[in-house]
Order: structure tokens, then C-alpha cells, then sequence
């Protein structure tokens, strides 16, 4: 599976304010841009945390692409993909309805009722891992779906654990022109963080969107040089 991860933040490396509220840290050209990426990929994925924060619906905002999806024979929108080890994500989020096929990744932890209830809300619920989601092994069950090329869209948790399990192929990041601060405000990666065999970034283009910029990288799988 080929894995994409994509976010905004500030200059000072922030996704949100400490309050964890979303936050427009890009304009109309980077959402364009988030849309096109969203458009190439079979899934599209976040955190319960970003679930539980801003509600977000990850659907193509531009028909026509989603007209160019279904002409090539694929679902009009992408997949959803919850990491969510509890099953904390509300029945009626929005992530939940029928725009799309939606999978939560839960770990062994969640009980039997509350996969049903889950279930009967709308996701397709897959176990990997037991007390936590283990990242690669949900990796490669949505894999066994037809999850070829899977989109990042954040929190810095689960950012974090994407590198951490050494799955990220390319990185996008929108740097906007604001500073928000915080210690506590979520980073592009938070978890436990490296202190030693950082991920292996080469910068491949830098581009001008509104009032930031585009920074890409490549990610050398574990080993790669
Ligand atoms: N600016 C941007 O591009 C974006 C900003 N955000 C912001 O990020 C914040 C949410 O980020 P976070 O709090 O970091 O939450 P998150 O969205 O990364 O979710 C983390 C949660 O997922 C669950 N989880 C289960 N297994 C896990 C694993 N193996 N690794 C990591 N997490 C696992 C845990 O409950 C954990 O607390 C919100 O404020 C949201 O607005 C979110 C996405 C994009
Ligand atoms: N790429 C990007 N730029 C920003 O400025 C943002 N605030 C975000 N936030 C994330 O976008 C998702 C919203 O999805 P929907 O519009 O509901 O489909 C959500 O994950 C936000 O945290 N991203």
C-alpha cells in the first residue's frame, strides 16, 4: 500500500489551537489541492481525536472529480478510515453516513455490543491490535479490502504512529502564515516522538498556495537510502 499524509499547520508546527477546535490554517487554492490528493487516493484516514474534534465528512468537495472516479469504475468518494482503539467515535458522527464506505480500525479492547453498535450505525469495524490499533496490521486488512493507496489526513497522533510504523511513502505539509503556540496544541507529530533513526525525509517540490507554501517530501522505507 502505497501511504500519502497530508496536513496543515502553522509556522510554529501546530494543527490546531490547544483547544483542539479546527482551524482554517489554509484557503480555497491548498483545499483544492487537499481535494485533488484526497480524489487519487482509495481511502482516506484520521484519529478518533480529529473525529471527535471538527466532525469532518473527508468527501471530495469538487463533483467532478467524483464523476472521474465512478467513469474509471471506483466509488465516487474514497473510503473513510477511523483509528479508534475504544470505538469512541459517535453513532451519529459524520463520518458515518452513507456518502461513503466508512471503516473503523479498533482494537481488541472494544467490546462485542459496541462493534455491533458501530456496525449497525453505518462502518465496517475491523480489529488490529489489542489494547491500541496497531497501525500496519490495519494497514494491511484495509489492504485486503482494495486499499491500494491510502491518504493521512492527521491528527499528529496518529501521524506520529504512521511513521512510527514505518508506512509513509510522501508527506505534504501546508506551512500557513500564523503562529498559534501552545505547548499542548496538537503537532503535525506528537505520540512519544524519535530519538534516534528519524524518518528519512527528502524534499521533492515547494509550492505557493494562498499564503503558505507546499512542502513535499519523500519518505525512504526503514532501510532505504
Ligand atoms: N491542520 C490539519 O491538517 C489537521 C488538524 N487536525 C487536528 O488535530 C487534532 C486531533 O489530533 P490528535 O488529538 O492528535 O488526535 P488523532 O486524530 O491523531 O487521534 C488520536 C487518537 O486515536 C486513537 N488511536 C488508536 N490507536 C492509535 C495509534 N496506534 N496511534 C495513534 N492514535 C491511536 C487514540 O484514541 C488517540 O488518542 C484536532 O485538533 C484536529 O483539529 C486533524 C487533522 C488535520
Ligand atoms: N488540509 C487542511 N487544511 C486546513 O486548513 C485544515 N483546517 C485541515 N483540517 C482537516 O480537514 C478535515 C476536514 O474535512 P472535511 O472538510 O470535513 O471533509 C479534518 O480532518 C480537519 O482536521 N486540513
Amino acid at each position: 500500500m502505497y501511504v500519502v499524509v497530508n496536513a496543515a499547520q502553522s509556522v510554529d508546527g501546530k494543527l490546531a489551537t490547544r483547544r483542539r477546535e479546527q482551524l482554517r490554517i489554509s484557503g480555497p487554492e491548498d483545499f483544492d489541492r487537499v481535494d485533488r490528493v484526497r480524489a487519487a487516493a482509495d481511502a482516506v484516514l484520521v484519529g478518533v481525536g480529529t473525529v471527535l474534534a471538527d466532525d469532518p465528512h473527508l468527501t471530495l468537495d469538487e463533483e467532478d472529480r467524483r464523476v472521474e472516479r465512478l467513469r474509471n469504475g471506483r466509488p465516487g468518494d474514497p473510503a473513510r478510515v477511523v483509528v479508534d482503539s475504544t470505538g469512541r467515535t459517535p453513532t451519529d458522527a459524520r463520518i458515518l453516513d452513507d456518502a461513503a464506505t466508512t471503516y473503523l480500525l479498533v482494537s481488541a479492547a472494544t467490546d462485542r455490543e459496541r462493534r455491533e453498535t458501530l456496525a449497525d450505525a453505518g462502518a465496517e469495524v475491523i480489529v488490529a491490535g489489542e489494547d491500541r490499533v496497531d497501525v500496519a496490521e490495519g494497514l494491511d486488512k484495509l489492504a485486503d479490502r482494495g486499499v491500494d493507496r491510502l491518504m493521512v489526513e492527521g491528527g499528529g497522533e496518529v501521524i506520529f504512529s504512521c511513521f512510527a510504523a514505518g508506512v509513509v511513502d510522501e508527506l505534504h505539509v501546508y506551512v500557513g502564515s500564523l503562529v498559534i503556540g501552545g505547548r499542548d496544541a496538537p503537532t503535525l507529530a506528537d505520540g512519544a516522538g524519535f530519538t534516534e533513526e528519524f524518518p528519512d525525509l527528502t524534499l521533492t517540490d515547494t509550492a505557493a498556495f494562498d499564503d503558505g507554501v507546499v512542502l513535499s517530501y519523500a519518505v525512504a522505507a526503514d532501510g532505504e537510502q
